[in-house]
């Protein structure tokens, strides 16, 4: 494509995802459904540019003022993620010259706004809670994109030998440091071309999660319940940790969500799994099988603010209102779940936020009103769990993850078992 028509695009897409109306990830793959003729640079080009915007976004608008034209083009042309010389043969010369200038600005100077690139509201929760000491190497971490996990599908597969599958094809694939059943590639490796992919031997998944599934330590024979299941992510863990034995019960209220996990189950290989679409938290269902579940995982509605490195737009599509809401659906969800959990059985609750006000405080006022449920200190169920250097995992008794010590998504989980 000419590089003047790849800026339009870059522009025009820009456009769609600062309404913000909309996660970005599906802005961005209906714009590319509608461009079918662009090549994998050029998309890799569109979607990074929008993406640095997303994550830079006051810090870039600043920046911005001092050009002329649709600021969207100006945005595009300062963030630019592709190819350096197809944006030089898009631009005029007044914009290349504007370009070169605001690249001279010395980013030393610039204020705390624009370093962090986060809403007010949040960076206040996030400092006060971290201190600068670990806010800044947050901020860091949180500016650059993600790796690539897979876990190993430990029914089908071993970790050794799908590493040398995909090492024999020059991946660079390397284990992960904490979860046995994970690899980190590098780049972005179009893995549908592997037959290990095709046969569900792997299945793309951040270490974060699998720890968070590894924590419920689920085993053969038993009663499991995924309460959040989604389109079953930790169910498929869960289910092969289980090796396709006992049952697995997946609920959720989003029936889409759950008809997109039917595909994964059938390419993994797991015949424990039942997906049940509950109508809400209190679901007839639940009593039915009150006290009579081995382990039941929460994997609560959060405000997903662990996931910034891919969902950068997440922290401009929330707020304190939205949390707010969020933290009163984390506490019904956790306190309809518990029910489930049988004498001597174990409860997972999990987030994907950073914010104490979604983990901490729900797991605190969980266990003063169930005294009925003891704490497990996280990194004796993880060490259990064959997971090394569990102790650097948890902070309080607590699972702690964070982009910037463990290079995953930021996640929380709290363990507990019943008397
Ligand atoms: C964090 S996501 C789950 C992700 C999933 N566990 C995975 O690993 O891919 C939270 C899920 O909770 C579901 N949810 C929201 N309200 C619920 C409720 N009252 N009861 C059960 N599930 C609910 C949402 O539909 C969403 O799929």
């Amino acid at each position: 494509m000419h590089p003047t028509a790849l800026l339009d695009l870059a522009t025009e897409l820009l456009r769609a995802v600062l309404k913000l109306d909309a996660p970005a990830d599906s802005i961005v793959s209906a714009f590319f459904k509608r461009h079918r003729s662009l090549g994998p640079r050029e998309r890799h080009a569109l979607a990074e540019t929008a993406y640095t915007v997303l994550r830079r976004r006051p810090l870039l608008q600043h920046l911005a003022q001092s050009g002329t034209g649709a600021l969207e083009r100006r945005l595009a042309i300062l963030a630019w993620s592709g190819d350096a010389n197809l944006l030089k043969g898009a631009l005029g010369s007044n914009e290349a010259q504007w370009r070169q200038q605001v690249k001279a600005i010395d980013p030393a100077g610039f204020s705390d706004k624009f370093r962090h690139n986060l809403p007010d509201w949040l960076a206040s929760a996030l400092r006060s809670q971290l201190g600068d000491e670990a806010f800044w190497p947050l901020v860091a971490a949180l500016d650059e994109p993600a790796p690539l996990d897979l876990r190993v599908n430990v029914l089908k597969a071993k970790r050794e030998d799908i590493l040398s599958t995909l090492n024999q094809a020059g991946l660079r694939a390397a284990p992960t440091p904490f979860s046995p059943w994970g690899i980190r590639v590098p780049g972005k490796p179009a893995l549908q071309k592997f037959d290990a992919f095709v046969r569900g031997d792997i299945e793309v998944q951040d270490e974060g999660s699998q720890l968070l599934a590894l924590l419920v330590d689920a085993k053969r024979g038993e009663m499991v319940v995924d309460f959040c299941a989604g389109a079953g992510g930790k169910t498929l863990a869960l289910g092969a940790a289980m090796r396709s034995t006992g049952r697995l019960y997946a609920f959720d209220v989003n029936g889409h969500r759950l008809d997109a996990l039917k595909p994964r189950m059938a390419r993994s290989g797991l015949s424990n799994v039942h997906p049940a679409q509950i109508a809400h938290e209190r679901d007839e269902r639940i009593k039915r099988l009150a006290g009579k579940i081995d382990r039941v995982l929460v994997d609560a509605p959060c405000s997903g603010l662990g996931t910034l490195r891919r969902n950068p737009d997440l922290k401009w599509r929330q707020s304190p209102q939205a949390v707010a809401e969020l933290t009163a659906k984390q506490t019904a969800i956790l306190d309809s779940a518990q029910r489930l959990v049988k004498p001597g059985g174990r409860l997972v609750y999990a987030t994907c936020s950073l914010l104490r006000d979604e983990n901490e405080a729900i797991a605190e006022a969980f266990g003063a009103a169930h005294p009925d449920f003891i704490p497990l200190p996280a990194d004796e169920a993880l060490a259990a769990a064959h997971v090394d250097r569990a102790g650097e995992l948890v902070d309080n008794g607590y699972l702690r993850l964070w982009p910037s010590r463990h290079a995953t998504d930021g996640f929380f989980a709290a363990v507990w078992q019943r008397k």
